[in-house]
């Protein structure tokens, strides 16, 4: 059996992994992508992650299962990778201004190392509820390239191609997994109306003592603090949740707004942090949520795993998992 993936961006590369993982040899996978690791687009939404574990997913089982999954098996990959992957450890406190679902708390506080509930009288003001707990963080541009090295390693072949039809992937291989992030709203053969971007901007800044992320949920924008490893000390600061929004360029009242917004949430940052950098990215989100899907087309299998909006990095090695288990008809 031969397998082909459309997409390198971390849920394409997450599948490859789960491949290579579940015993397939290197040789017999195939990644084909008209972006790869190392290049920036508005249409690559990888490299603009902030990106750590975090609250961000929706309350479906479906999904919080697969932040368990990736939770639980990043110390693996990062073994795999080795130190200096831009992959590590850090504390996180996240709040909320509104009572977040009781079934993602119950879920969470099942796994989450050193998880524990802030007593109401130590949450700032507006605040109306607060968790502590060991996250993963994530350099997402180092991340890539490091995985994607270490993929080739074992024999995968990279190809640069933009993929017209989603048939054509069944030059490389009898089974197909489409991981075309929002590119899978247009892509030929098998448009998903359903996939549209959640756009974000986020400000990266130089910040050595700031060692901790840092998240607030309102109820219209999130705002978050996450320090990137293996960095020298880049700490990326956000955000916005903008549906609907596909505008590749960044604004400077939104700058403004993150560096206000930020350094309320953490007074150590300053009000005049040392900017380094400032970018946006298109999230891929989907109507009906993240989509594992099987679909027998005239020339092969063709799996789906696409629509992982803000979650890629903490909830895509679990739907990838998933997807390879539909491909080799494992059970679920
Ligand atoms: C500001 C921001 C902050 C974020 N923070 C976090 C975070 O903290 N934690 C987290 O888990 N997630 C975070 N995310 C979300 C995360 O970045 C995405 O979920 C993830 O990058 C989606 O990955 P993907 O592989 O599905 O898509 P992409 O990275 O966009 O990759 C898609 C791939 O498909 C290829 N492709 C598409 N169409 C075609 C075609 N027709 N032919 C050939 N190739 C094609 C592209 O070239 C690319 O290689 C954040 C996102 C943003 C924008």
């Amino acid at each position: 059996m031969t397998f082909a993936i459309v997409g390198c961006g971390i849920v394409g590369l997450y599948t490859a992994l789960n491949l290579v993982e579940s015993g397939v040899k290197g040789s017999e996978i195939t990644i084909v992508a008209e972006y790869l690791p190392g290049d920036q687009s508005i249409n690559y939404t990888s490299p603009w992650a902030g990106g750590n574990f975090s609250c961000i997913s929706p309350d479906d089982a479906q999904t919080l299962h697969f932040d368990e999954t990736t939770y639980k098996h990043l110390a693996a990959i990062r073994k795999v990778l080795g130190p200096g992957c831009g992959l590590d450890r850090r504390p996180s406190t996240e709040y909320w201004d509104y009572l977040p679902d009781q079934r993602k708390i119950d879920s969470l506080s099942s796994y989450l190392q050193d998880f524990a509930i802030i007593p109401s009288s130590q949450l700032p003001q507006g605040v109306v509820f607060g968790i502590k707990y060991l996250s993963w963080n994530f350099n997402c541009p180092k991340f890539l390239e490091v995985l994607k090295e270490y993929l080739a390693s074992t024999g995968i072949v990279f190809v640069r191609r933009k993929i017209q039809n989603v048939d054509e992937m069944f030059e490389f291989a009898s089974t197909v997994f489409n991981c075309t992030g929002i590119g899978a709203r247009a892509l030929g053969g098998a448009e998903d109306k359903n996939i549209y971007p959640a756009r974000g901007q986020v400000v990266v800044i130089k910040a050595p003592h700031i060692n901790e992320n840092r998240m607030r949920w309102g109820p219209e924008d999130v705002t978050y603090i996450i320090p990137r490893p293996d960095s020298q000390s880049q700490v990326v600061l956000g955000g916005y949740l903008q549906a609907n929004n596909w505008c590749a360029d960044t604004w400077k009242t939104e700058t403004d707004d993150i560096i206000r917004r930020t350094s309320q949430l953490f007074p150590e940052i300053g009000k005049e942090p040392e900017i380094l950098r400032v970018a946006c990215g298109l999230r891929p989100s989907r109507q009906g949520g993240v989509r594992v899907e099987k679909e027998q087309r005239a020339k092969g299998l063709l799996i789906h795993v696409s629509g992982l909006s803000g979650y890629g990095y903490q909830a895509g090695y679990g739907a990838a998992r998933r997807a390879v288990r539909l491909a080799k008809s494992y059970k679920l």
